[in-house]
């Protein structure tokens, strides 16, 4: 099989970069009219990785019970010479047969290498199968099937792919909910099993490899829109599709292994995007004529006499993140504690670069009627109303608006206005703009809800979670200026859920707007989303330093070529607990790593 030349720009953009269903379909066409073997290399890859995965849990092929879950497309015919490879390995192989059809020389090599098959669907016409069949009978082979399914080491999920249409139906959902419900998987544990972080193996079920896609979930939007069975390991081809990098379906992925077809991805917008390969150009390197004031100043208008705790965790984050100079604005006695704790901090009014407002600030439900922080904050915000003067807001200095200062958004800002809502925050600002959501909502089509307030408000918009996704203005290419590229940042691990860590990435966040060039972020939302993304990225990152794991939200994938043999996959450290100032201590060093990946 022939190598992939691949420069090293490339690797990274096929690793960080996840492209639409129809835009793959468009990068396979070339190959296959030059007749490239996809489908071949697709299932030697995967049989490859289901022996290495095999062997990692003390199985070895020739006495490995494997079972395909094979639907009637294309996906289905990976899988079928996946599993051919298998059987002539030695494996025990069942073909389940979930369609009408099965792809008919991929069938015949299973086959030939002695997989039995069993077939579902009563109307189907499968060459060499029994047909015919009636309902009983049908209820008995899909308990046979389940039976089988669930005492086999390794479940080879090839029912769909890129062809699926919506949430699964038939019999793959028939198949996909008896099975995960006798291997005992909770959506609890699917939701676990966020990408990279999971180490396979798990309380006797299955191992379940997933051929491009795991069946059930929503390819190109990253939702879960029905049943669907999670995957230790996915193996996809050609390029990553939006699945595997969006929440929550990213989750349902596993560890990630993309295999190279070669395709030409340079110039193809990608409907999401990594942060991780462009932090670095977020990072203002001090100069040699920089004074304090060049370098950024940061204005924070953070913590109450409730929580005067945010006040010092998000001065502390941004006087750690590479600027000049913070002010704090507050109550004397938070003041107070800011500039004891950090002695560095200057309590008073002035010229700033950037603002950070609304950590640790009751909203309107908690807050007494006069709240001093939440009137400095609602006269501040105003300047950003377009509807009010929308030159004045155009000039103003960028601001990041979080925690209870959401609520005092003016309805329309500009984009230079970075809003870092999580799932419950951004649900109560969807009911502000009369759209009736919940925080479910939110948590099931997070892309969605955060491309409305984003349309909504023309604020840039950063939900945060396991995979933190900024909805901002999209990169411009030429003929085509309404693409709508997801940024996302998965890089924080599940340690950084700990009391404060909002405080500290909005800290964060203040600081990488201010050391942009001044004036240079209010007519470049597209520099905002950017910078917003790689504040988030800089924390996940402290984040791991800070708690000694390398496992996160969401991690590139491994990428292979066709004609190399597996690269060795080490499982992450697990890490430990950290509070919301180990991840301030962290910060100057996770701005050295983001800067040496640039390397
Ligand atoms: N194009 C190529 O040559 C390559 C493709 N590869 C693999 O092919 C799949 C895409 O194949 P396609 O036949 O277009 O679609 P699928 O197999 O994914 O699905 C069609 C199959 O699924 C049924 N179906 C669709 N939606 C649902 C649903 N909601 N519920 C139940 N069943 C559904 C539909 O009826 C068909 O039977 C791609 O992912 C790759 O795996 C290789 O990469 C090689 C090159
Ligand atoms: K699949």
């Amino acid at each position: 099989m022939r190598m992939i030349q691949r420069s090293e720009k490339r690797a990274q953009d096929l690793r960080n970069r996840a492209f639409s269903a129809e835009t793959v379909r468009g990068m396979e066409h070339p190959l296959l009219e030059r007749g490239v073997p996809l489908m071949r290399m697709a299932a030697q890859t995967t049989a490859q990785e289901a022996i290495r995965l095999l062997e990692k849990n003390g199985i070895h092929v020739n006495e490995a019970n494997v079972v395909l879950l094979a639907g009637a497309g294309n996906n289905g015919g990976d899988g079928l010479y996946a599993a051919a490879a298998l059987a002539g390995r030695g494996a025990t192989l069942t073909v389940i047969a979930v369609g009408k059809s099965l792809h008919s020389s991929a069938l015949l090599a299973c086959m030939q290498a002695g997989g039995k098959v069993l077939v579902l669907d009563p109307e189907s016409r499968i060459p060499g199968t029994s047909n015919g069949f009636g309902l009983g009978e049908a209820g008995e082979r899909l308990e046979a099937a389940l039976d089988i399914a669930i005492e086999s080491d390794l479940v080879i999920d090839a029912m769909t792919g890129i062809g699926a249409r919506g949430p699964l139906r038939g019999l793959p959902a028939t198949l996909a909910q008896g099975f995960m419900k006798r291997a005992g998987r909770t959506d609890q544990e699917n939701d676990d099993h966020t990408n990279g972080t999971v180490p396979t193996g798990h309380s006797g079920a299955p191992l379940v490899l997933a051929v491009d896609t795991p069946s059930g979930v929503g390819v190109d939007d990253g939702t879960l829109p029905g049943i669907h069975v999670p995957a230790d390991v996915t193996m996809t081809f050609g390029a990553l599709k939006p699945c595997a990098m969006l929440p929550p379906a990213s989750y349902a992925c596993g560890k990630v292994i993309l295999v190279d077809f070669g395709f030409d991805i340079d110039g193809v917008t990608p409907a999401c995007e990594s942060i991780g390969p462009h932090v670095s150009s977020a990072i203002r390197l001090p100069r040699a004529k920089d004074a304090k004031y060049s370098r950024g100043v940061v204005g924070l208008i953070t913590g109450s006499a409730r929580f005067p705790g945010a006040a010092v965790l998000s001065s502390k984050a941004a006087a750690r993140a590479n600027v000049g100079m913070i002010r704090y604005l507050g109550p004397a006695a938070v003041a107070g504690s800011v500039v004891s704790a950090l002695p560095e901090a200057v309590a008073a009014k002035g010229h700033v670069q950037a603002w950070v407002v609304g950590s640790g600030v009751p909203d309107a439900q908690h807050a007494q009627a006069a709240d001093e922080q939440r009137t400095a904050i609602r006269s501040l915000l105003g300047n950003y109303d377009l509807g009010r003067d929308a030159d004045r807001a155009m000039n103003m200095p960028p601001i990041c608006v979080d925690a209870g200062a959401l609520d005092l958004l003016p309805r329309h800002v500009p984009g230079h206005v970075v809003l870092t809502p999580h799932a419950g925050e951004l649900a109560s600002l969807l009911r502000r703009l009369d759209e009736d959501t919940t925080r479910e909502t939110v948590e099931d089509s997070p892309i969605d809800c955060a491309a409305r307030v984003h349309d909504l408000t023309g604020a840039t918009v950063l939900l945060k979670g396991a995979v933190t996704a900024v909805l901002g203005a999209a990169p411009r290419q030429t003929g085509d200026d309404h693409t709508t590229t997801v940024r996302i940042c998965g890089s924080g691990p599940a340690w950084l859920a700990t009391a404060g860590s909002g405080d500290v990435l909005a800290g964060i966040m203040g600081a990488l707007l201010a050391q942009q060039d001044e004036g240079s972020l209010q007519h470049d939302p597209e520099k905002v989303a950017l910078t917003a993304a790689s504040a988030a990225y800089i924390h996940g990152l402290a984040g791991q330093i800070a708690s000694g794991t390398t496992a996160c939200g969401w991690q590139p994938p491994f990428l292979m070529d066709p004609a190399e043999s597996i690269l060795t996959l080490d499982d992450p450290h697990a890490g430990h607990p950290i509070i919301a100032s180990d991840i301030v201590e962290a910060i100057p060093e996770a701005f050295e790593r983001a800067m040496e990946q640039a390397r």
